[in-house]
């Protein structure tokens, strides 16, 4: 009987509870698998830092935001007990068989090379940014779209009464998905991603344009757009603690810039973290769960080095070097084809 450690890594998710409770319930009921939870990702399997999982202990998660087992940016080859020797004494020590690890790029790169380092090792994607190569959807994102469409529902109520522009920012490091969708229900009159650069000339006909037919202008843009002349996203708080920029800030840049332009009154909003937290939407259990029960399949099977993913409606098994790939950006043609609305 095998005993599989679960971990989350990198941000959280809303579904990352509902993919714990959905490996859980599968593997004891029908592969016969044990399971413990690793704490804070990578950490607590470097220091062997594990709680039980039992059924009981996943009772009622499906609808809870966060994860359990908490998150971290720790890295599994980081500080004396790091690496895949150590690691693997570790496993043994506890008579973990298998690692499971739930999260998104960086998480599928430090499992590959634990993989080829020779641990037992499985993944489940992750993340809001739905970004991730080889799944056609990833959770979180569902829920982190319908909290910005209702921002947006909410932003143009009182955008109305007041006949200002109002410009909502979400989030999305390296690509659109989130400010897409979300403008696209939200029915904003501009999206702005960071596949696509736009000028503020052009944003700014868009606003007049909407104005001049006496409405009042509604602007969604990704924390990663970029204008023509900006080599890097708009980011003025440090870097993360893996050395990557904190973005977020370019909306409040842009509502002064469109005021003065424009001479409408303009107000930003940044919806930040509210993104990420809370109870997942439907769509985004369901997928959760299924992708939870998936990957006990691939334990089951001894696919070491492959992930669960989504393809159409069923869900696929797909190598981490697969998952690497490019990030999977809104391509030209989904942006040109809500582009003609914009305005
Ligand atoms: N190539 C790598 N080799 C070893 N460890 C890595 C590698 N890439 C990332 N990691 C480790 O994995 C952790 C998780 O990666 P990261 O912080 O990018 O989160 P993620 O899983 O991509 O989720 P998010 O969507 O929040 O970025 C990192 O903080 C780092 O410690
Ligand atoms: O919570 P943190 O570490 O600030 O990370 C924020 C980043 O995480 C994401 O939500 C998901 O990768 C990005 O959109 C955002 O830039
Ligand atoms: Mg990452």
């Amino acid at each position: 009987m095998a005993t599989i450690g679960i971990l989350t890594s990198g941000g959280d998710c809303p579904g990352l509870n509902a993919v714990i409770r959905g490996a859980v319930l599968k593997g004891t009921e029908v592969h016969g698998q044990e399971f413990v939870g690793f704490l804070d990702g990578w950490r607590g399997l470097v220091e062997g830092d594990a709680v039980p999982l039992d059924r009981s202990r996943v009772r009622g998660l499906a609808q809870q935001g966060g994860t359990i087992l908490g998150t971290s940016r720790f890295g599994p080859y980081q500080g004396p007990l790091g690496g895949a020797q150590n690691i693997q004494a570790t496993l043994d020590r506890l008579g973990v068989d298998a690692v499971v690890a739930i999260g998104g790029e960086g998480t599928a790169a430090a499992s590959k090379r634990l993989y080829e380092d020779g641990i037992k090792i499985v993944g489940v994607p992750k993340t809001i940014d739905n970004d991730l190569s080889n799944t056609d959807y990833t959770f979180g994102f569902d829920t982190a779209v319908e909290i910005a469409t209702v921002a947006i529902d909410r932003l143009r109520t009182t955008g109305n009464s007041h006949k200002r522009c109002m410009v909502l920012e979400v989030m999305g490091r390296h690509a659109g998905w989130i400010a897409l969708h979300s403008g696209t229900a939200g029915g904003a009159h501009a999206i702005l991603i960071p596949e696509h650069p736009e000028s503020l000339e052009q944003i700014c006909r868009w606003v007049l344009s909407v104005r001049n037919r006496g409405r009042a202008p509604m602007v969604v843009v990704a924390e990663g757009f970029k204008f023509p002349d900006m080599d890097e996203a708009y980011s003025t708080k440090g870097l993360d603690g893996f050395d990557r920029p904190r973005l977020g800030g370019i909306g409040e840049v842009l509502a002064p810039l469109i005021e003065e332009r424009t001479g409408i009154e303009t107000r930003a909003t940044v919806l930040g973290h509210i993104q990420r937290g809370g109870v997942p939407t439907a769509f985004d259990r369901v997928l959760a769960t299924r992708l939870g029960m998936a990957v006990t399949d691939l334990v089951a099977d001894e696919e070491w080095g492959h992930m669960v993913a989504l393809h159409g409606t069923e869900i696929a098994r797909v190598g981490f070097d697969e998952s690497l790939a490019d990030p999977k950006f809104v391509p030209e043609s989904r942006y040109q084809e809500m582009r003609v609305l914009f305005g």
